[in-house]
């Protein structure tokens, strides 16, 4: 690709590869998540997510998605426990949508496309910055959450309501005391397995934390979504929509349940 990566004819999902060979990897992601082939692991513990809105930094149109940035120097953010081992600290959560609503999560169950999947994205604490856990196998753990349409959800509207101010790329705003656990379902149980960043780079260092249960979003918060642009100020619009990567083969590899 002579330009940037993204998710249009040119430089989409299916290009990808001419930069980054890694994405005809042997654990790249999404996937396909069949139900009845995950394997229940009584050993996965419950999930432990301990969030401090006061760590918020920042809200960013990234050009890709948008991200809520954690100040992440100390260990007052944090996933624990599940399927990992140590302590990973929350770096950033954002969002992957479509132009419509039957479609634009990155994840699929059974085949099912939801309208919007969330990520909350952690770097494992043996290692010494985010930089670095990027590149290393157990470096990264990806919180999924599906968001399924319904009734409007109140603790999205804050975040939505922060969109106007970075339409566009390279925009970031302030944003702050924002607590991420309020987007998280009362339910935690989750399907896990190892794979990769979703977008360029690529790497193969996710371990993939899936929730089996969504949470709500309108119709008209979808539409919120929409309401970003991939092109920054100046240039000819082009609506954020669809920045999704497909499914990718499961390869060798096993999904795991931690409920029945
Ligand atoms: O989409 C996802 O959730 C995976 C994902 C997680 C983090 C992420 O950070 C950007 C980035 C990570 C490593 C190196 C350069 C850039 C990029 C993608
Ligand atoms: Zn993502």
């Amino acid at each position: 690709m002579s330009h940037g990566w993204g998710y249009g004819p040119t430089n989409g999902p299916d290009k990808w590869v001419q930069d980054f060979p890694v994405a005809d990897g042997p654990r790249q992601s999404p996937i396909n998540i069949v139900p009845r082939e995950a394997q229940y692991d009584p050993s996965l513990k419950p999930l432990m997510l301990k969030y401090d809105p006061a760590n918020t930094k920042g809200i960013l149109n990234n050009g890709h998605s948008f991200q809520v940035d954690f100040i992440d120097d100390t260990d007052s953010s944090t996933l624990t426990r599940g399927p990992i081992t140590g302590t990973y600290r929350l770096r950033q959560f954002h969002f992957h949508w479509g132009a419509s609503d039957e479609r634009g999560s990155e994840h699929t169950v059974d085949g099912i496309k939801f309208p919007c999947e969330l990520h909350l994205v952690h770097w494992n604490t043996k290692y010494l910055s985010f930089g670095e856990a990027a590149s290393q196998p157990d470096g990264l753990a990806v919180v999924g959450v599906f968001l399924k349409i319904g009734s409007a959800n109140p603790r999205l509207q804050r975040v939505l309501d922060a969109l106007d101010a970075i339409k566009t790329k390279g925009k970031q705003a302030d944003f702050a005391n924002f607590d991420p656990s309020t987007l998280v379902p009362g339910c935690l149980d989750y399907w896990t397995y190892d794979g990769s960043l979703t977008t360029p780079p690529l790497l193969e260092s996710v371990t993939w934390i899936v929730l089996k249960k969504p949470i709500s979003v309108s119709p008209a918060q979808m539409a919120m979504f929409r309401s970003l642009l991939f092109t920054g100020e100046g240039e000819s619009p082009c609506c954020m929509v669809d920045n999704y990567r497909p499914p990718q083969p499961l390869k060798n590899r096993q999904v795991r349940a931690s409920f029945k």
